[in-house]
């Protein structure tokens, strides 16, 4: 016989990004927690032969990290919800919600331009606009907020922050002196840009959260790294890169003195250049996952649990530069991390980079695409939470 271990609990907190394209975080997070707390052994397993070596406490932190799901990370902290139409990426009509406190704004270009408000999803590489995130900039502003965080990620625009800065009276014309809307095959047709009807920013702080540094041209720029996963052929991004080159010079010429230097600025590359835009604006950067993990207040949660879950759509080069799954583990306090992805360019070797103790992948899980499919991505996340959750009892 042998002798019975008392059960024991393990708190897990659960702090992943969204899978961009199939699950939101906090579908992440429920999905895993459903797995956790299902595991063989814990008090949650209701198998006829289940013997109960421990519980499996779940705490759910969806985060953000500039890109999709940035207001409802707001939210999710306290923050009030305000509804608000704007134009869609395609100028078609989008419910989008911008965050408010009374003091702070958060406004997202994800929900108002981003890639998921193309209609029928198909992707429009040149004629996408940031133009209603613009128009939720617009409105935060008229709820005169102490300071504006301009949520970056997730775009379907490469303008420069061109249909920005229309929605904010900037007006551009081609060489007819036809106004135009403000799009990425638009740059190259700006003939002269002028400032009209400008809101009053007075004393408003603009604080650019996002995580990519990219700057605004060249091999590392918008239209290069960004252009294709919204549909850009090689002509594309060689035509937006060129016609982004025109918008600064046409913007020096209007007399934006920073024009070109703000170009080179780290991060101006972020939005498709929405970023840009920003910075023309005044407004200063941060790191948009650790903007939100102090939001959400992650360094105090994380002191009552033994392990902390975290994850991403991919896990790549980019994770390891510092988006959100790095951002958790470095606040971890030697906890182990083990992040969930639905892929993985990572070689095993080079988890430890970022201190992750494991990584888990849809991918292991399924031969089938789950990328596009949300329910087998939810599926497959409850079998690895299950796998989790009896790794640790
Ligand atoms: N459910 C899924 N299954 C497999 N791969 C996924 C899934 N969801 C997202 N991905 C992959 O993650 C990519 C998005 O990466 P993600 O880290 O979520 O966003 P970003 O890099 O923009 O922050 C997708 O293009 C796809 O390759
Ligand atoms: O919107 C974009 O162009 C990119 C970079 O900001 O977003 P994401 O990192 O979400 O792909």
């Amino acid at each position: 016989m042998t002798a019975a271990t008392a059960p024991h609990t393990i708190r897990a907190l659960i702090a992943p990004d969204k899978f961009k394209g199939s699950l939101t975080a906090g579908e992440v997070a429920d999905a895993l927690a459903g797995g956790l707390r299902s595991a063989k052994g814990s008090a949650g397993f209701s198998a006829a032969s289940g013997t109960v070596t421990g519980t499996v406490h779940c705490e759910l932190l969806p985060l953000a990290d500039g890109g999709d799901g940035s207001v409802d990370a707001a939210v999710a902290s306290g923050f009030g919800r305000r509804s608000y139409t704007v134009a869609g990426p395609t100028g078609q009509p989008a419910q989008a919600g911008i965050a408010f406190d009374g003091v702070t704004a958060v406004v997202e270009v994800a929900n108002t331009c981003g890639l998921g408000l193309l209609p029928g999803g198909k992707l429009q590489p040149l004629e996408a606009s940031s133009r209603g995130f613009g128009e939720a900039f617009l409105f935060a502003l008229s709820l005169n907020p102490a300071r504006i965080i301009l949520a970056l990620g997730g775009s379907a625009s490469t303008d420069g922050g061109m249909g920005m800065l229309t929605a904010l009276g900037y007006r551009f014309r081609d060489r007819d002196g036809r106004q135009l809307y403000g799009s990425g095959r638009a740059l190259a047709q700006i003939d002269s840009i002028e400032r009209t009807a400008l809101p009053e920013l007075g004393d408003t702080e603009l604080i650019v959260a996002s995580d990519v540094h990219n700057p605004l041209r060249g091999p590392h720029g918008a239209p290069a790294v960004f252009g294709p996963q919204k549909g850009a052929s090689a002509a594309e991004v060689a035509a937006l890169d060129e016609g982004l080159g025109h918008f600064v010079a046409k913007l020096s010429e209007a007399g934006f003195r920073e024009a070109a230097a703000l170009a080179e600025h780290e991060g101006a590359g972020s939005a498709g250049g929405i970023g840009y835009a920003c910075l023309l604006l005044g407004a200063r950067q941060v790191s948009g996952a650790d903007y939100f993990l102090d939001l959400l207040d992650f360094n105090t949660r994380k002191n009552t649990c033994d392990v902390v879950i975290t994850g991403e759509g991919s896990i790549d080069e980019q994770t390891l530069a510092g988006k959100l799954p790095a951002a958790v583990a470095r606040r971890s306090g030697g906890r182990p991390i083990i992040a969930v992805a639905g892929r993985s360019l990572l070689p095993r070797e080079r988890w430890s980079e970022i201190a992750l103790a494991r990584v888990y992948t849809l991918a292991e899980y399924t031969d089938q695409d789950s990328s596009k499919d949300p329910e087998l991505s939810a599926e497959l996340l409850h079998r690895i939470g299950r796998d989790i959750g009896e790794s640790l009892l």
